[in-house]
């Protein structure tokens, strides 16, 4: 069979570089007006393929305005999260035999649709949770890369499976021992499934990180019980966007399952049962280690993949281009309101170039718009929920009792009902707490360095270490920056963005520290044999 190649889904690229920008827009605020009809609906789970309805909802309203409602979900419950763990069970014998080719020929054709659909499904998205009209359609790209890249990973890997043999040998012993002579052998070593995955996401990515997760479960056997982020921060209408494209593509009945509800019951449930052989999970570092802590502590095993939080840093030494740097960290730290795991929060500048660096990034900053991010014009959204606006207030405050406030600071009256606030920069100590805790909100924090090493130093002195990035054109710091950063995403002199914006395919996406469990990213090779148990089989004819 025919390698598969991988290409980029890049839509936005592909139209600027084709000269159609207008056409993009045309099409995105096509698509915002037609989802937006279809707003205030009220939606079902789905378990073993079957609509199941809970006594209570959960309505989902929109950050960019309070005032609009999504739609209405089901506040599911344990027993429906049993339900259907118990139909991703009776599901998996069947899934698990299918030829791997099969599985292949499904994700594909899941991909086609999302391409086909891409800009409706980055209107929702857009809606769901204020990404600008850039940030959702380079989501939705994403998780196109993702279904086709893990397609064409395990298509290309043959299903993984392997053949090795032992000749037979010339000699005979009486007893055998380690190493004996024998008869032929031929193996086969096969990676076989586990059996049932939780796919528990995070807000922020609702569609890309979903999509990854559920395709590393589902193209390599194993069946899936989904929940979507379904409390405070909802993505839960995205979340069954995926449900009916996978069903569309002719994922089966209980293959995939939707429910919805608190982290705390429903999530719970999945994490603590006996019938779910793994977890997949990415959020907070709070929320993924007490899963781990509490499955093992109470004598359970699984297997758990865990993309946690990050507190990523940037340095900017004084052979740096300062151009370059200013761009590089002001999208890292206030694209998506700095609500991405990736996003930039501290920043070690060199001493030499303070006033020059800093009145720089003051510049840039104020040219930011901030406003409903369905307009064009529009960089920085709205914060995803009161809470975070919240924490957002008391970190600008105690930013302020315990060093300088040099921008924003305050919430930003956009004459909607959503948590619109200032991309903020804050001159702090690295010892400070603002510089170790992950905030989730655009607050940057910058320290000062004399020497290139205390600036190491610091980067790494987190419990964190997801991305980081470098500006300085000194070869001896880049190669000392790559040899001791502690982060699994690491970019230098990047202008697009300091420390955010991973490509399927290109880089990997992982992370190192407190920020992940595995070691082994997404959107790379090594990504789909964590949902695989090795099985060596020696048969003697
Ligand atoms: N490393 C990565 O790739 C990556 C990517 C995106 C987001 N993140 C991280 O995710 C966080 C933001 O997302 P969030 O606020 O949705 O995270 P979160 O940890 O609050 O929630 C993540 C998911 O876990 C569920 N959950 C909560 N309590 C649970 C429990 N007791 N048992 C089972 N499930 C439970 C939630 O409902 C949600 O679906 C940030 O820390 C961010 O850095 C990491
Ligand atoms: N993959 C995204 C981050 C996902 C986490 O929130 C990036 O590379 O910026």
């Amino acid at each position: 069979m025919a390698k598969l190649e991988f290409n980029n889904e890049s839509t936005y690229k592909k139209f600027l570089e084709g000269g159609k920008e207008a056409e993009f827009d045309r099409l995105f605020d096509k698509a915002v007006e037609e989802v937006k009809k279809g707003f205030g609906k009220k939606y079902p789970m789905y378990i073993g393929g079957s609509e199941v309805f809970a006594q209570e909802q959960l309505e989902e309203r929109s950050p960019i305005n309070k005032d609009i409602v999504i739609g209405y979900f089901q506040k599911g419950l344990r027993s429906h999260a049993r339900e259907a763990i118990n139909a991703a069970k009776n599901a998996f014998r069947d899934w698990a035999a299918l030829d791997y080719r099969k599985r292949v020929e499904i994700f594909k054709k899941a991909a086609e649709i999302f391409s086909a659909e891409k800009f409706t499904v980055a209107a929702i998205l857009s809606y769901e949770n204020g990404k600008s009209r850039y940030e959702s359609i380079g989501e939705v790209d994403e998780a196109i890369d993702f279904l086709n890249y893990y397609a064409n990973e395990m298509q290309n890997n043959k299903g993984y499976l392997r053949k090795t043999v032992i000749r037979q040998s010339s000699a005979r012993v009486n007893s055998g021992f380690q190493g004996a002579p024998g008869s032929e052998e031929k193996i086969t070593i096969y990676m076989k499934p586990y059996g049932v995955f939780g796919v528990i996401a995070p807000f922020n990515f609702p569609i890309s990180i979903s999509v990854g997760m559920s395709t590393g479960a589902l193209i390599t056997g194993n069946t899936v019980v989904f929940k979507p982020s379904s409390t405070d921060n909802m993505s839960m209408l995205t979340g069954l966007k995926i449900y009916e494209i996978f069903t569309r593509a002719g994922v089966p009945k209980g293959v995939f399952n939707y429910v919805t509800g608190p982290g705390s019951e429903v999530g719970d449930e999945i994490v603590t049962s006996d019938s779910v052989s793994g977890i997949v999970f990415t959020g907070s570092k709070s929320t993924g280690l007490e899963m781990v802590a509490k499955t093992y502590s109470s004598g359970k095993q699984k297997v758990f993949i865990v993309e946690m939080g990050g507190k990523n840093p940037t340095i900017v030494s004084k052979y740096a281009d300062i151009a370059d740097a200013v761009d590089g960290i002001v999208s890292a730290a206030f694209g998506f309101a700095g609500q991405k795991c990736s996003a930039l929060s501290r920043v070690y500048v060199n001493e030499s170039i303070k006033e020059k660096f800093i009145s720089a990034l003051m510049e840039k900053t104020r040219t930011l718009k901030i406003g409903n991010p369905l307009e064009k014009e529009n960089y920085v959204g709205p914060l995803i929920s009161e809470s975070a606006y919240r924490r957002y207030v008391e970190y600008v405050e105690k930013g302020k009792a315990a060093g300088n406030l040099i921008y924003g600071g305050k919430r930003a009256d956009v004459g909607l009902n959503g948590f619109y606030v200032e991309p903020t920069i804050l001159e702090i100590k690295h010892e400070n707490e603002i510089m170790h805790k992950e905030l989730f909100v655009p607050i940057l924090a910058i320290d000062y360095y004399k020497d290139f090493d205390d600036a190491l130093y610091k980067a790494n002195d987190v419990e964190y270490g997801l991305t980081a990035g470098l500006y300085s054109k000194n070869k001896k710091e880049i190669g000392k920056f790559i040899d001791s950063i502690e982060a699994g995403v690491v970019y230098v002199n990047r202008r697009i963005s300091a420390t955010t914006g991973a490509i399927v395919g290109a880089h990997t996406f992982v992370g190192w520290k407190g920020s992940g469990l595995t070691g082994k990213g997404t959107g790379s090779r090594n990504y789909l044999q964590q949902f695989l148990r090795e099985q060596s089989v020696a048969v003697v004819k």
